[in-house]
């Protein structure tokens, strides 16, 4: 049988598109050579977010003196935490399983998938061809040529959850989002941690938003090396460095979080003619490659951000072209969040990129301390930031407890065009956090009602005139 559909890969884009074509009745063959589940799952969002919660509740131990309660050092036991993080794993795993798919009447089949004509694909020494294929083979992580660091045992995103006791010292080598939110989470549970960036930390990132994070970072001891070139590493296991200048930064273990690589090398792709370049699969904004009937969806598309969001995001694009024939094509607005605590969250434009593109632009910017519920969980730092272009807002930032599910409204305002106006008139319950989100839009109107002379002036004829 010739199926409908093969999807290389079951990452989140790759199950994505598998599950949503076979619900709709189409016949979809899912090959997968590593895990079910891909990287999300089984090395990156899910564990990182389970060893992030197990690091917060530490802290909080650390911090209930604000709250009238005897602040204690936890004592973790590290190898209980990741016994935790992988029970998370066990938890989700059903949904992307082999059985589940294969429940749904997909045929999953695994082994590493490569290309051997425009549309037709071997895998486990099968040949077979179908009317359409999904490329959904991610990324994987990407270590610098650092003259040494080949020959260390470094850590990365696919082993780091495997450790089952704290390393006394972490080295984390670059300061995106894997490595702020990994050093503060092995820092709260109670390693010695060295973030070295070679640029400034969470670069992409509005530069004041991440100076809330740093501070924190900085006050939890997290040590912090910016603008750090390594020009060398070595060591051996359990002693390890990177050498900056004269100087060798010294630590027990060594996490590698220097960015990914699209995985694309295993698929032949130049047998079937699909372009590629440095960032992955090239498409156009159809997510169609160079070869029509071929798509590629996820990480391993050339100039896509890597997020979980994007992947599904991406699979629904794919889906209404290839079940129902309908047009589809891939939207600008892509929320973002790092999950360090502040939390750091972005819709649309950052200051920075919303002055370069609209030149005039209002900046609103409103605190968390003036939020009565942020006050009763002692948690007032920082704040939301709106970035006004002609009445509409074009972006927002926000840093803060709980940011990330704070952005949820703006993404919804952002992509309905919302108007600023609509949000400030808002009833929201009180106390939310929320709130300040709505105050953020009040203040945009207020500096101009305000102290206004022509509206004060408009006030004293109303006043007369009224009964
Ligand atoms: C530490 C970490 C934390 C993260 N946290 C978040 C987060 O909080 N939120 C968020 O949105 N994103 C997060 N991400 C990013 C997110 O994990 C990825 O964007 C997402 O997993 C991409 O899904 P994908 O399906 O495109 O690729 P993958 O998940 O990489 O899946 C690709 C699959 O294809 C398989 N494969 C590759 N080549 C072949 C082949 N030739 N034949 C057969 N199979 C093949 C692989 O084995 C893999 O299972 C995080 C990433 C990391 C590393
Ligand atoms: N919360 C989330 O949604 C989340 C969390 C983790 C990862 N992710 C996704 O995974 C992707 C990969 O994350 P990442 O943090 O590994 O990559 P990244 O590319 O975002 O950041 C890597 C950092 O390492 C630095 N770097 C590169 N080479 C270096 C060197 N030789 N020395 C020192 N620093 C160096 C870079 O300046 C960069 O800031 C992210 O872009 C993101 O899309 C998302």
């Amino acid at each position: 049988m010739r199926p409908d559909l093969i999807v290389i890969g079951a990452g989140a884009a790759g199950l994505s598109v598998a599950s949503g074509a076979a619900q709709m009745g189409a016949q979809v063959v899912l090959i997968e050579g590593g895990e079910m589940g891909g990287d999300c799952l089984n090395h990156g969002c899910v564990p990182s977010k389970a060893l992030i919660a197990a690091a917060s509740a530490a802290e909080a131990m650390r911090q209930a003196g604000r709250f009238g309660i005897a602040p204690v050092t936890p004592v973790v036991d590290f190898a209980a935490v990741m016994d935790h993080v992988a029970g998370v794993i066990a938890e989700i795993a059903p949904h992307d399983s082999q059985a589940r798919f294969e429940g749904l009447g997909v045929r999953v089949i695994r082994g590493m998938a490569r290309f051997t004509g425009p549309r037709e694909i071997a895998v486990n020494g099968e040949v077979m061809s179908a009317r359409r294929i999904a490329i959904a083979t991610g990324s994987r992580p990407f270590a610098p040529p650092v003259p040494g660091l080949a020959g260390l045992p470094y850590l990365t995103n696919e082993t780091v959850f495997d450790l089952r006791s704290l390393p006394r010292h972490l080295l984390v080598l670059g300061g995106g989002p894997v490595g702020v939110e990994l050093a503060q989470a092995f820092r709260r549970l109670g390693a010695e941690v060295t973030i070295v960036q070679s640029g400034s930390l969470l670069p992409r990132e509005d530069p004041e938003a991440v100076e809330v994070v740093r501070a924190a970072l900085l006050r939890e001891g997290v040590e912090l090396r910016e603008g750090a070139k390594v020009e060398e590493a070595g060591g051996v296991e359990g002693d390890l460095w990177l050498r900056v200048g004269e100087e060798r930064i010294t630590g027990s273990h060594l996490l590698v979080a220097t960015g990914r690589r699209p995985s694309v090398d295993a698929l032949d792709l130049a047998a079937a003619g699909i372009a590629t370049d440095k960032g992955g699969v090239v498409t156009d904004r159809r997510l169609r490659t160079s070869e029509r009937r071929v798509f590629a969806v996820g990480d391993v598309v050339s100039g896509s951000p890597d997020f979980t969001h994007v992947a599904g995001y991406h699979a629904g694009v794919v889906i209404r072209q290839a079940m129902l024939g309908l047009p589809a094509r891939i939207g600008a607005l892509i929320p973002r969040v790092t999950y360090c605590q502040p939390e750091l969250a972005q819709i649309g434009l950052t200051e920075e990129q919303a002055r370069a593109k609209h030149g005039r632009v209002e900046v609103v910017r409103h605190g968390f301390d003036t939020s009565d519920r942020a006050r009763t969980a002692r948690e007032t730092t920082g704040w939301v930031k709106l970035m006004v272009h002609r009445g509409q807002v074009v972006g927002v930032t926000i840093v803060g407890a709980h940011a990330g599910d704070l952005l949820a409204p703006w993404v919804l305002a952002l992509s309905a065009g919302t108007r600023l106006s609509t949000l400030s008139g808002l009833m929201l319950p009180y106390p939310t956090l929320p709130e300040t989100g709505k105050a953020a839009a009040g203040a945009y109107f207020s500096a101009k009602l305000f102290g206004n002379p022509w509206v004060e002036r408009g006030v004293r004829l109303v006043q007369r005139v009224i009964p």
